[in-house]
């Protein structure tokens, strides 16, 4: 005889323990917010008493870029992730915990984060996965765009896509950062999930026209050809807009993400219609500051070497010599000279590891051009 069924658990009696166990999770969460609080105020002891050496009159918008600690958070997350026994997986006591410091941070004030827009793009879920859904998301109508709030000051962080695994990388982004001040202090990974949406006007109804990013539409082309085969497509300049017109023209379907769903009210028809199973775009988060190490990071470089043999080979050697890896690198013409390049390198360490340290001064002296766009942490999400 099963256990269950010499001694049932009474259902009255589970609930009255959630009700209990949230209580406690209630409480400790304020007890953990209050302690974030401290926290704050500890930093700005610190930084006001600096400030008296210094008297370099600071903004509000810095003092917020003070509280948050990018490699502290990806910290948390990391060991939240490697202390879970279950039964909730890795990845969702991440989500709660990211959600958690976002909460626990936005009670000094939001932050204000730029992202290429409109509202529903993946670049805005995107931003809201890497610092959670506590802040202040602000759609910009280009990449230019999410650089110029930034290095203003009026945003203290952006989020811009950086590659994609189907479409390659997104090279305004890389040409971007080539004059600007900005450094790199994160990166997001996004599984992009497209769906087919519709109004519910439009539901049960013909559909006449499906919009979507060209993106959007190239990675989904094969499922369309099957399924709607002789439906005119129209590319539009994104997702989110795409969404904002099912919503509102009778027998116009969108292709877009969960979000531009859920922002816009409408109703899937199809979920899942990318024909690449593991889509993903990879997003970088830009900022003023240079991030602290994590113990996981990443650091990203651009340089550009003298057009002779064996040149690319001299900029490469150092990482082979001391066993770093690179996880990325890709190259650009150079805006300056004709058929010049500007190679994009990527590596695991950040830019104070004495190992990097070393690494990093070779390959300025074989580089005509060489600077590092930012050390962060890896993904943790
Ligand atoms: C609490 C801190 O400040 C902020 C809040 C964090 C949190 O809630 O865990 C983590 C890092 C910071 O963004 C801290 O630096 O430890």
């Amino acid at each position: 005889m099963s256990e269950s069924k010499t001694s049932p658990v009474d259902l009255n009696t589970l609930r009255q323990d959630i009700d209990s166990i949230d209580t406690q999770i209630h409480e400790l969460l304020n007890r953990r917010a209050r302690c974030a609080q401290q926290v704050a105020e500890v930093k700005l002891a610190e930084f006001t008493a600096a400030q008296q050496f210094e008297s370099s009159g600071d903004s509000n918008s810095s003092q917020q870029l003070l509280f948050y600690r990018p490699e502290r958070e990806a910290q948390v997350l990391e060991r939240v992730k490697a202390a879970n026994n279950g039964p909730l997986a890795d990845d969702t006591v991440a989500f709660i915990f990211r959600e958690i410091m976002s909460a626990c941070l936005a009670l000094e004030k939001p932050m204000e984060v730029a992202y290429l827009g409109p509202g529903g793009t993946f670049t805005q879920a995107a931003a809201l996965k890497h610092f959670g859904h506590a802040v202040i998301s602000l759609p910009q109508a280009s990449i230019d765009g999410v650089f110029a709030k930034v290095e203003s000051g009026q945003c203290h962080y952006g989020v811009v896509p950086v590659e994609n695994s189907t479409e390659g990388m997104v090279s305004h982004t890389l040409d971007a950062f080539i004059n600007s001040p900005l450094k790199i202090c994160g990166e997001v990974e996004l599984r992009i999930r497209l769906h087919l949406l519709v109004s519910s006007q439009t539901s049960g109804k013909e559909i006449k026209r499906i919009c979507a990013h060209q993106q959007a539409l190239a990675q989904s082309r094969r499922w369309l050809d099957a399924n709607f085969p002789g439906i005119e497509r129209a590319a539009v300049s994104s997702n989110g807009e795409a969404a904002r017109m099912a919503a509102e023209e009778e027998g116009v379907a969108a292709i877009a993400g969960d979000l531009a769903e859920s922002q816009y009210g409408l109703q899937r028809l199809a979920g899942n219609i990318e024909d690449q199973p593991d889509n993903t775009t990879r997003f970088l988060i830009i900022g003023r500051e240079n991030v602290s190490p994590s113990g996981r990071d990443k650091t990203s470089l651009v340089v550009s070497a003298r057009n002779r043999p064996g040149a690319l080979f001299k900029l490469l050697e150092p990482f082979q010599k001391a066993d770093v890896m690179l996880t990325r690198i890709d190259t650009r013409p150079s805006r300056s000279e004709t058929w010049t390049y500007v190679f994009f390198i990527e590596f695991e360490g950040h830019r104070e590891d004495p190992k990097i340290i070393d690494i990093l001064n070779t390959i300025e002296q074989h580089s005509i051009m060489f600077k590092v766009l930012g050390s962060y942490p890896k993904a943790a999400l």
